[in-house]
């Protein structure tokens, strides 16, 4: 039994640009993965069903990303089979990092190589898009430069830098920061250049979180002792950019109870990438 790795993402800074008719805003960022990830495995079964090998706290059946993920690819690709899906999960929910869209993305590849279900990554991104907007930059597999709601990507190779990230015991709404009437929403559009020349890395959610959730607030606090934190995506974590993991680590001692935390290495490739038969990161999937 193989099991397939779905790893988290920082954005490394986040400017929301506008809003839609739809009410979703629109957004500037840059996605990173980084090398610490959830980690599932999948049975395959001839009856049809999609379930969950054991229950995932604080994720109900009905909304478990995985098994949406699942029950669109069967219905899109007329499959027959099911999969029963075991997901060990270990990056913290509702924390800006990612897991359940990462969660989705990883199904998603997975089941469509294991069913043969034959859908290009292309198509496989825009059905990912439905479960969210970060689904499609777990699915194309390449650090990127995102603007629409996230899923315009250009791809990007920033400094595969380490971070230490520190998780405040908190869960953050993202409908909640995003509905927030002082959050800032027309900042003015930056370039690729602005972002490799360092203009710009902030996260416009960020005051509205920390404002809201002083979990946040003190955990920015902490580490602003040690350097320059930023929040990712609609938070609670933060996260520093560090010389090494020794150092991340030294760092991590310093930080007291409630808050837990993580040290990792930026990635430019997800973990699955060339392991599923694409040479091009951005390109159909040879079958
Ligand atoms: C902020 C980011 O973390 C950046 O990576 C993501 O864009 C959030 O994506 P996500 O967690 O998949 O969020 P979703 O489940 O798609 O959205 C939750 C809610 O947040 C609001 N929302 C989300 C994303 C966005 N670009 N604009 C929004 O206004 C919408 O009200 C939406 O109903
Ligand atoms: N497999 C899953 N893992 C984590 N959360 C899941 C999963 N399936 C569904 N969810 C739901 O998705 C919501 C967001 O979870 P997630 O951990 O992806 O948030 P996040 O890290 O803040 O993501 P983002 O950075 O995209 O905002 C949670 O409310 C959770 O109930």
């Amino acid at each position: 039994m193989t099991t397939w790795p779905a790893p988290a993402k920082l954005n490394l800074f986040l400017h929301v640009t506008g809003r839609r008719a739809d009410g979703y805003h629109t957004l500037q960022t840059v996605f990173q993965f980084l090398d610490y990830a959830d980690e599932l495995t999948f049975v395959v079964t001839d009856d049809g069903r999609i379930s969950r090998a054991a229950p995932v706290a604080g994720v109900s059946e009905e909304r478990d990303l995985t098994l949406r993920a699942a029950h669109l690819l069967k219905e899109r690709c007329g499959v027959t089979r099911g999969v029963q899906i075991h997901l060990a999960k270990h990056l913290p929910i509702g924390g800006g990092l990612g897991g359940g869209s990462s969660d989705a993305a990883t199904t998603l590849l997975a089941l469509n190589e294991l069913w043969g279900a034959h859908l290009s990554i292309p198509e496989l991104a825009a059905l990912g898009l439905k479960l969210g907007a970060d689904v499609p930059v777990f699915v194309h597999g390449h650090t990127a430069w995102a603007e629409g709601i996230g899923e315009v990507l250009t791809p990007v190779e920033p400094e595969e830098a380490w971070y230490l990230v520190v998780v405040p015991p908190v869960q953050v709404s993202t409908a909640q920061v995003f509905a927030a009437p002082e959050l800032t929403r027309y900042s003015p559009p930056l370039t690729i250049r602005d972002f490799h020349e360092g203009r710009g890395l902030r996260n416009d959610l960020e005051p509205v979180v920390r404002s809201r959730y002083p979990e946040v607030d003190r955990a920015m606090r902490l580490l602003a002792e040690f350097g320059a934190p930023r929040m990712s995506g609609s938070g609670g974590c933060v996260f520093l950019r560090v010389t090494d993991a020794d150092r991340g680590r030294q760092i991590l001692e310093r930080i007291p109870k409630p808050f837990t935390g993580f040290v990792a290495q930026g990635l430019n490739r997800h973990p699955l990438l060339g392991k599923r038969g694409d040479s091009s990161p951005w390109g159909v999937a040879k079958r």
